[in-house]
């Protein structure tokens, strides 16, 4: 079975019965658990036996929170959605994308609104440059053939998920994706589920079938996303700017003021964007400093990560 919904006191999950909900052990926590990962199920008592191993698993820890919060498992790619007008913000999609590279998810930009621009290739060529190889697709996500330029990432066997500001069309988008007109969607937002009781309840669903044969997850409640927990996902990102950094002269060079700093002669050869660098540089700090690092024996002491300096 798949988790579908993952609530406070209840894991939900998709059988090919339909949808049932799973009986965890007395002192198990449904926090343990994320929508997308794959289960091995008792079936007469709903009783997990066994989480199968995550191909991938995108969290993010909220303020003060002391364990990472799973957001979804099992994704294999990532639509951060933006859209084509003043909201776009570099700084926020790089957080994002952060958290794709981290998770081992592949990332794709979604841009949409572009039936409300005359240029859309100015919108696209602010965003093209956050990641080497980073695929970009700019769409009206209300219009059926939103669908058919997302189709690759949408096959049978796919699980996608969803991520961006409100209003930038995520629900719109999934809508299409789902092959469903925004009136079929109020119907149909929602998924009746039997509980032990035999009782039918109505819950929102996290795990949607779209056109296509794969899967996509939407992801409500992730408003502001602070970046955490991340390493080899940052040096993914800003790939141009860590590759300068052997040319320092100095080892520990921090790219801000030393002479002979690759990173900055790059920046004054016009060949890479001061603002990237400042965003970069930033990026790293808040990750820093949300990032509590494990030490003594038992692991059970939170003090700051150590200065990563390239
Ligand atoms: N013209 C046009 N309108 C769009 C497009 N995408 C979304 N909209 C409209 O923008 C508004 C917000 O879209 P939603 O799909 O509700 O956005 P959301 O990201 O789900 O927002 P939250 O539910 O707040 O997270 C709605 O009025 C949509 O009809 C698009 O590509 N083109
Ligand atoms: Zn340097």
């Amino acid at each position: 079975m798949r988790v579908a919904k993952v609530h406070r006191d209840r894991l939900i999950a998709e059988s090919v019965f339909g949808p049932v909900r799973l009986n965890l052990p007395n002192g198990a926590s449904t926090a343990d658990y994320a929508v997308g990962d794959w289960m091995l199920v008792e079936p007469d008592t709903r009783m997990p036996v066994r989480r199968l191993d995550r191909k991938t698993i995108l969290q993010r820890r909220t303020e003060g929170g002391r364990a990472p919060q799973l957001i979804a498992a099992n994704v294999d790619t990532l639509f951060i959605v933006s859209s084509c007008n003043d909201d776009l913000n570099p700084a926020r999609l790089e957080r994002y994308l952060a958290l794709a590279n981290e998770a081992g998810t592949t990332p794709v930009i979604v841009l949409t609104k572009a039936d409300q621009v005359a240029d859309v290739a100015h919108w696209r060529d602010q965003v093209a440059g956050l990641q080497r190889g980073l695929q970009v697709v700019t769409l009206n996500a209300k219009a059926p053939d939103a669908a058919l330029a997302l189709a690759r990432w949408c096959a049978a066997g796919q699980t996608v998920a969803l991520v961006g500001s409100s209003g930038v069309g995520k629900s719109s988008l999934l809508n299409t994706l789902a092959g469903k007109s925004p009136e079929e969607a109020q119907l149909t937002g929602s998924i009746r589920v039997a509980d032990g009781k035999g009782r039918h309840t109505t819950t929102s669903r996290s795990l949607h079938r779209i056109i296509g044969g794969g899967l996509a997850i939407d992801t409500p409640g992730i408003r502001t996303l602070h970046a955490s927990d991340i390493s080899a996902g940052l040096d993914q990102l800003f790939a141009e700017i860590i590759e300068l950094a052997p040319g320092c002269r100095f080892r520990d060079c921090t790219h801000a003021h030393e002479p002979g700093c690759a990173v900055q002669a790059a920046v004054a050869a016009g060949k890479l964007d001061q603002a990237r660098v400042e965003r970069w540089r930033k990026l790293l700090d808040e990750n820093r400093s949300n990032t509590p690092v494990q030490s003594g024996p038992r692991g059970n002491k939170t003090t700051k990560a150590p200065g990563r300096r390239y």
